[in-house]
């Protein structure tokens, strides 16, 4: 079998109702319906496994803290479960005295009874009786006419009135009752009007307030669209006799996928409450679902008296209790519902929470409400317990927006527009790559990457260790005072930093009219890297003390070919203060502008206008060897430098090799080395005493000597192996690493005399080594200090001084 070409063959359309005058289109739906829930009854009866009575119980107890006051709790005749339930409700005290609880029972004397069992000793009870009505039912199920259908439900009104009255007067329980035409929407209107009469006749109590009688029109099955069962309701609402002494109430299914629809269009139509289940549950595709119902009135600016802030709660126990899932796109309850994944919906999101702030800032300024008012999104996810987290989630359907959203959300990091194209650039084609929504984590570790933002980890080739910005005057060019315009003298900026260049540390100097400028100055200057700005913009994150500075740059080259469009690289930037921020927002770029690209070798200005000063050479052989040369060691090796750099400029590289030979530091080529000492303390006195093996010019000797200290014993040894007195001007050391690689790094300053045309001339030198020991790296260093400045003579071993 398949679908038929004419399905007139097969199928009959629904009947629609003569109703020329009817007045519901034109009204709105503003009033709060009385809400029952039947999720213990007709949700329950429509689950492959009832539920259980722990889980009636939870769920129950769920319906009175939404704020539910009716409640259909059973259908006690059905089985033990129910009836022990409502009963445990009861003889438990579970029901709280503002809410009824509702029975269902057929017209039917023995199921009846039992029903009035189950209740017995409740405080407020509705009564629900029903059977179905429509011509189908009569003639098929019930085998009834008309009048023998009427009867029925007569004689069993009367039945359950006469035993209100004697369950009331034993129990003292306050009795409503509520009578369905099953199947109403398929029954003829005039047959349910009739029915519905004979029913009010034969309750006799139906008064007001309180006292109205329920007549529960259902859609059993969902037949017709929406408005033909408001029709059919405003067609039974204004042909009922008495309508002040009843309650119309709707009862929905979801066959044709329009309950809420036609709950709403009946409300419009004249009823007064609506039966129904939480997210929708019930026969075949469910009851109508109150959620929905609740929360559309909500969004309209009526509170629907019922309570639904903590939504996940509810999809619990549906879950939990009826154990079936909640649709990812159900209204305001699935997972999905307050999800944009494409672009042009994200980008209005973001937009309009923009827009909202600022609306919002100026509403609350004039003490005015806060209208919510917001493209896709009808209801704030906030108010049912929701957060903004999911509101946007992003794949290769996505746009900048969204993904600006995200980095802002989660990063605080407010992107300018073009950065924001340049940026989804990056994530659309890893979504596109890898076929997959892209994370938060996926978003926020991308921009981190992209941009060198958030710690070690996503550091660049050039990372900024430390700065610092100086203002100097602009002097006037023609009497050199300082140029004023306006109030204060201009200054000029003036960057003094610390980069690491792969790896490396570089201390670097550049001027500019302000703190950007001079940056880049300084990577013109040092690194050859010749960039200017195109856009930069700036925002505070947060308030008060934890306040951040955040900066985005775009960098262009600053050599432009004239007419070509110019490439340009963005950087973001985060610090305590705007300076900062700026700064690195331009390290950033200039990070993105290198890529992998070779730079040009790390250099030192130290020629003429040398930039660079002893500081600076000091600071490389810190970064290279870890060593921390005292002040005179760094002006003397400065001078020696300058005089290594004919060209006014040296290497990195060829510095470190430079001072290593310069001070014999771990060379170990030199015309006189230590093999090794033993030192011993002689007396109780400070005297040392030395015996080294060592190597002068290549021939193994002992040397022997005494001295104050281990220096000066070293001295005593040498002195039978060289012309003129050698003294110790500064000593110093330090220490390099921690725990067992530990190490000991000394420095000595040698004075020492050459003879000059017969004349002594006093010399001084410096030498420097590194050992485990920290007497060995003394000794190591004197000894360079000696081996580079102090001609020897050697010895044979044993051979007499
Ligand atoms: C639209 C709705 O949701 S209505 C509520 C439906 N819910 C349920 O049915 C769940 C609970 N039901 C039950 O547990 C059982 O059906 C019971 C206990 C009520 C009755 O069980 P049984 O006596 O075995 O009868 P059965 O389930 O076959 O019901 C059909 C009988 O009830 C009659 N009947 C059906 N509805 C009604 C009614 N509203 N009033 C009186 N009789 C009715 C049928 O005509 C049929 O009678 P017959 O046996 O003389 O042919
Ligand atoms: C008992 C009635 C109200 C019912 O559940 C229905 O018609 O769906």
């Amino acid at each position: 079998m398949c679908m038929l070409s004419d399905p007139s063959v097969k199928y009959r359309p629904y009947t629609p109702l003569k109703l020329a005058d009817r007045q519901w289109p034109s009204k709105t739906h503003n009033s709060v319906p009385i809400w029952l829930s039947t999720d213990l009854r007709d949700g329950n009866q429509a689950l492959a496994v009832p539920m259980t009575a722990d889980q009636k119980r939870i769920f129950f107890d769920h319906l009175i803290k939404c704020g539910f006051k009716e409640i259909e709790v059973s259908y006690p005749a059905a089985s033990d479960t129910d009836f022990s339930f409502t009963r445990s409700l009861i003889d438990n005290k579970k029901i709280p005295d503002d809410v009824w609880i509702q029975v269902l029972t057929p017209a039917r004397e023995d199921l009846i009874r039992r029903t009035f069992e189950a209740v017995a000793g409740a405080g407020h009870v509705i009564i629900h009786m029903y059977n179905a009505t429509s011509p189908m039912f009569r003639e098929v199920v019930f085998k009834n006419t008309k009048a023998e259908t009427v009867d029925l439900a007569v004689k069993h009104t009367k039945l359950v009135a006469r035993l209100t009255d004697e369950y009331s007067e034993k129990y003292g329980t306050k009795f409503r009752y509520e009578y369905s035409p099953e199947t109403f929407t398929q029954t003829e209107p005039e047959f349910a009007l009739e029915i519905c009469e004979a029913v009010k006749s034969a309750w006799g109590k139906a008064g007001l307030g309180i006292n109205r009688i329920i007549f529960n029109l259902p859609a059993t099955v969902e037949i017709a669209p929406p408005n033909h069962y408001a029709d059919q309701i405003e067609f039974f609402c204004r042909n009922i006799s008495e309508r002040e002494k009843t309650i119309v109430s709707l009862h929905p299914h979801n066959d044709r996928g329009t309950a809420a629809a036609a709950a709403e269009l009946a409300c419009m139509a004249g009823a007064d409450r609506v039966e129904g289940c939480i997210f929708g549950n019930g026969e075949r595709t469910g009851n109508v679902d109150l959620v929905t119902l609740a929360l559309n009135l909500y969004t309209q600016g009526i509170h629907p008296k019922l309570d639904f802030s903590d939504i996940q709660a509810c999809i619990d126990i549906v879950n939990q209790c009826n154990d079936l899932p909640v649709h990812p796109r159900h209204p305001y309850g699935g997972e999905l519902v307050f999800t944009a994944f494409s672009g042009s919906h994200q980008d209005a999101i973001k937009k309009g929470f923009e827009a909202q702030a600022k609306r919002h800032a100026e509403a609350r300024a004039k003490d005015e409400p806060l209208i919510w008012d917001m493209p896709y999104l009808p209801i704030d996810p906030m108010d049912i317990g929701c957060d903004y987290e999911a509101v946007i989630r992003v794949n290769s359907q996505s746009g900048k927006g969204g993904i600006a959203y995200i980095v802002k959300q989660h990063l605080g990091l407010d992107m300018p527009r073009k950065m924001q194209i340049t940026f989804y650039k990056v994530i659309q084609e890893m979504s596109d790559r890898e076929a997959r929504e892209m994370t938060l984590d996926d978003i926020t570790t991308a921009f981190r990457r992209s941009y060198h933002l958030g710690g070690a980890n996503y550091d660049g080739r050039l990372v900024l260790r430390s700065f610092k910005i100086s203002g100097e005057p602009i002097l006037d060019p023609i009497d050199q005072t300082p140029y004023v315009d306006g109030e204060a003298p201009d200054e000029r900026r003036r960057f003094d930093g610390t980069l690491s260049v792969d790896g490396v540390f570089r201390v670097v100097h550049g001027d500019g009219n302000g703190p950007l400028s001079a940056f880049l100055d300084a990577l013109k200057i040092h690194l050859d890297i010749d960039l200017s700005i195109r856009e930069y913009s700036e925002h505070t994150i947060g308030d008060g003390k934890n306040a951040k500075a955040a900066s985005y740059v775009e960098v262009v080259e600053a050599k432009r070919e004239p007419g070509q469009r110019q490439e340009g690289w963005w950087g973001a930037g985060l610090d305590t203060d705007i300076a900062g921020s700026g700064l690195r927002a331009v390290l950033s770029a200039v990070n993105n502008y290198i890529g992998d690209r070779a730079l040009p070798e790390l250099k030192l200005s130290v020629g003429f206008t040398a930039r660079s000063g002893p500081a600076d050479v000091a600071s490389v052989i810190l970064n290279t060897l870890q060593l921390d040369l005292p002040r005179r060691l760094q002006a003397h090796f400065f001078e020696s430098v300058q005089r290594a750099s004919p060209e006014g400029a040296i290497g990195y590289d060829a510095l470190t090799t430079l001072f290593k030979k310069m001070y014999g530091f771990t060379i170990r080529e030199l015309p006189l080395l230590l093999q090794k000492f033993t030192m011993e303390h002689l007396g109780d006195g400070e005297v040392r005493s030395i015996s080294a093996t060592v190597f002068i010019n290549g021939q193994e000797m002992v040397i022997t000597g005494k001295g104050n200290g281990p220096l000066s014993a070293v001295l005593a040894a040498l002195a039978p192996y060289h012309d003129g007195a050698l003294t110790v001007r500064e000593y110093s050391e330090h220490s390099i690493g921690e725990g067992a690689g530990v190490k000991a790094a000394s420095y000595v300053e040698l004075v020492y005399t050459i003879d000059e045309g017969g004349q002594p001339r006093r010399l001084s030198c410096w030498g420097a080594d590194i050992d485990e020991d920290i007497s060995v790296s003394g000794v190591k260093a004197l000894l360079n200090a000696v081996a580079l400045h102090v001609p020897l003579r050697s010895k044979l071993v044993n051979g007499a001084v």
